[in-house]
């Protein structure tokens, strides 16, 4: 986080020196009030009015020292907290699946929306009014003791007291700021999580449920806030309490002093108001070390993202597939001891189509993810042009691979810029894309407004045209290999035919294709049909050969005509 602090330097440094300027005037303002009440029985009229003016004067520009050190310091923490926001999403954005999905994602909106805040309050504003205030402090202390050394030593005393006695909350106020945090980030996870179930909840009339759910959630963050409030309240009370101790003794020590003539009215009054420059720092500093010490959990998850290396910075950069890609016995369970898949091998080639089939459950997604790098904890291996997938960059893996998969999410953007994705395409490629996904009716339909909005996960679209713009997406994407994991299980018998038709015309993509459409002309198309069942490859060959067979591929087919495996896969 110091990096974070240091940051704008300019501002930072700015910003102290200005506070110190406001110090010394607050200073000076005590001065002028020790001159004019000594003024009260030894000064003129005329000396008096210059006074008075001089003092209009000095405390103008008091203020606007004071006004200029509180914007610095504002504007020093907006851009400090614009950098670690954009820093900490930028880590979030950078991880890879694998090391995303190990989390809720609510949890990473709770950090950039909570945590961030909290550390901007407690963090940057503390250690401000820490040094500020440390300043203040010495200085005034200095200036006690310009005017009287025996009222400063009865100060000291009880000064040392003050700091003393609240540091002893601090680690309780640790350990309820971040019950605080942790409570906001599942409050977060649980309202995203409801959010995104609207629909259910309304078409399954349990909205009272999830009311009284929420309601627990609720309770749990208030309940929360309010021990962290409450333990904060008792060591700022403790604080007032020595703050006032302070005053009160101080003054009782000054009388004595004024009726024994060792001090002036003058002097008190200075040493008064100069009081509250001890006072109110003793509160702020110990107050504000105990938040400081409070956000220390909360700084250590930030740091702990932000210091996180990117699993994929060290791997090599592979540009180009050129040979083919190789599962060499793997075996893979997801979280038990349950295998989903068991000593996989097959090979696909460059620019010939496979298709993966088998029954619901088989594995034929988990082949794919296992290909996409969600997860590498398998066992075997699996090549890419003989190079160990594990060592290559995900991000490369990506620019040779593209998916289209069940499961398409849709910004709340254009149908264009849904298809581009933020990517820079020509007018050409744009309608190739658009063409041999099948999006041209839909197009057609809106008057070839392709600047439609899509609303929020494309909710003004059929799930039918979710697929095409997510077909659209790979087709104008050009990888080398193109994964589809039942792209087009949400459109009719025809579309279907007609996309899958034009994906395996494409003379220069490798396709693997995950389908449930079984329609023998176009599974003669495929290079390769790979029939898995429970998790091993059973069969690999042509239709024909497989049909040839007559084995678990040409049971598996046949039921589909007889329904046996209805629900399972769709004749077409
Ligand atoms: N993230 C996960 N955690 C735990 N188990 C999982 C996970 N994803 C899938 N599984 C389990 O792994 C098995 C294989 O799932 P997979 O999605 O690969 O099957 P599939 O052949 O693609 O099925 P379908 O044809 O129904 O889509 C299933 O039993 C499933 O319950």
């Amino acid at each position: 986080m110091k990096k974070y602090l240091y940051s704008n330097k300019k501002l930072f440094i700015s910003s102290i020196v200005l506070s110190i300027f406001v110090v010394l005037s607050d200073i000076g303002i005590a001065f002028i009030f020790k001159r004019i009440f000594n003024f009260a029985h030894e000064g003129t009229i005329i000396q008096f009015k210059r006074l008075v003016l001089f003092s209009l004067v000095f405390v103008s520009i008091t203020y606007i020292i004071s006004f200029l050190q509180q914007n610095f310091q504002a504007r020093y923490i907006k851009n400090t907290s614009v950098r670690l926001r954009q820093d900490v999403f930028k880590k979030i954005i950078n991880k890879d699946i694998l090391n995303f999905s190990g989390k809720n994602s609510a949890n990473y909106i709770s950090i950039l929306m909570n945590d961030l805040k909290i550390i901007q309050e407690d963090y940057f504003n503390s250690i401000f009014d820490i040094i500020s205030n440390i300043f203040r402090f010495v200085l005034s202390a200095w200036a006690i003791l310009y005017i009287n050394v025996r009222i400063s030593i009865c100060i000291f005393i009880i000064v040392i007291l003050s700091i003393y006695l609240p540091l002893l909350f601090s680690k309780k106020i640790s350990n309820c700021k971040k019950g605080y945090s942790d409570s906001l980030s599942k409050y977060t996870i649980k309202i995203k999580d409801i959010l995104s179930g609207f629909q259910i909840i309304k078409s399954f009339n349990i909205e009272e449920k999830i009311i009284d759910e929420h309601s627990k959630y609720n309770k749990n963050v208030e309940d929360n806030n309010y021990k962290y409030k409450k333990i904060t309240i008792v060591a700022d009370i403790m604080s007032n309490i020595m703050g006032f101790a302070l005053f009160f003794t101080s003054l009782i020590v000054g009388i004595h002093l004024v009726i024994s003539k060792k001090l002036t009215v003058g002097e008190l009054i200075a040493i008064t108001q100069l009081m509250n420059n001890i006072k109110f720092p003793i509160i702020t500093i110990s107050s504000k070390f105990n938040i400081l010490k409070g956000s220390k959990p909360i700084i250590d998850k930030i740091e702990k993202i932000l210091n996180s290396e990117k699993s994929s910075d060290k791997l090599i950069e592979k540009n180009e597939f050129n040979d083919n890609i190789f599962f060499k016995n793997v075996s893979f369970s997801y979280k038990d001891d349950r295998k989903i898949l068991r000593n996989v091998s097959f090979t696909i080639k460059k620019n010939k189509k496979y298709a993966i089939i088998g029954p619901s459950g088989s594995g034929k997604s988990t082949i794919l993810k296992l290909l996409l790098g969600y997860f590498d904890n398998f066992d075997g291996e699996i090549f890419i042009d003989d190079i160990n997938m594990k060592l290559i960059s995900k991000e490369y893996i990506y620019r040779l691979i593209s998916v289209i998969q069940q499961d398409i999410y849709m910004f709340d953007s254009s149908i264009e810029e849904n298809i581009k994705l933020f990517g820079e395409y020509s007018n050409e490629e744009l309608k190739r894309a658009i063409k041999l996904s099948g999006l041209e009716p839909l197009i057609d339909k809106l008057n070839g407004e392709i600047k439609t909005k899509v609303g929020e996960n494309g909710s003004n679209l059929s799930g039918g045209e979710k697929q095409r713009v997510s077909i659209a997406r790979s087709i104008i994407k050009n990888t080398p290999i193109m994964i589809l994991d039942e792209a087009t299980s949400s459109l009719d018998k025809q579309t279907a035919l007609n996309i899958e038709n034009s994906i395996l015309s494409l003379k220069n993509t490798t396709c693997i294709v995950v389908t449930h459409k079984l329609n023998e002309n176009i599974l003669k198309k495929y290079d390769e049909i790979i029939f898995i069942k429970e998790g091993e490859i059973c069969e690999i060959g042509s239709f024909n050969q497989l049909m040839d067979n007559k084995k678990n591929f040409y049971d598996f087919y046949s039921s589909t005509l007889d329904s046996k495996y209805k629900g399972c896969v769709t004749p077409v």
